[in-house]
């Protein structure tokens, strides 16, 4: 079996006016985030760590922020079309380890509804998908809740 592993980084920038979708969940919040889709930035690092690992660039350069196609787009569709973009390589996904900083609100209680819808759109065990989420101790731009940031790494495997 050949195994690979992938990286991803994201920021959205929080604003008043917008819904906050988190990890493929919509969380009451008085912001969210700003982008040309639905701006969930946990998935946008989940699909570049999983673009990153198959050598198959990345988010934006499958999915163009011009593009009216992808302009409020549900992000699970891009998580959902970025595994069949690997799986076009020979590659199923094998865990995802992502990690959200935010400051508020709180995402504890909200992590294993994230775990479930994430491992379903990828096809893949909740057990496969690990959520965790931390504050940057109110320091630097998440700290002074001007945006939300989140990090990802992944393992791909092919027989
Ligand atoms: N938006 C967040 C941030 C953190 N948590 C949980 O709190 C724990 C402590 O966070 P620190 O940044 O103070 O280390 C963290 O381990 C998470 O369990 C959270 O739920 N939502
Ligand atoms: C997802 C896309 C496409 O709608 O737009 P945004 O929501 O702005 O997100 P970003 O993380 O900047 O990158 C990729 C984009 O092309």
């Amino acid at each position: 079996m050949k195994i690979r592993v992938g990286f991803g980084f994201d920021v959205h920038r929080l604003v008043p006016g917008r819904d906050l979708w988190l990890g493929g969940i919509r969380l009451e919040h008085e912001k969210g985030l700003l982008g040309h889709s639905d701006a969930d930035v946990l998935i946008h690092a989940i699909c570049d760590a999983l673009l990153g690992a198959a050598n198959m660039r990345d988010i934006g350069y499958h999915f163009p922020d011009n593009s009216s196609e992808f302009e409020n787009i549900d992000s699970k569709i891009l998580l959902k079309k970025t595994v069949a973009l690997i799986a076009g390589k020979g590659y199923r996904v094998g865990n995802v380890d992502a990690t959200v900083c935010a400051e508020r609100p709180k995402l504890k209680a909200h992590i294993p509804a994230m775990q479930n819808i994430l491992a379903e759109v990828m096809g893949v065990e909740a057990d496969d998908v690990s959520v965790k989420a931390t504050t940057t101790e109110k320091l630097g731009f998440t700290g002074r809740e001007e945006g939300i940031s989140a990090y990802a790494t992944v393992l791909i495997e092919k027989d």
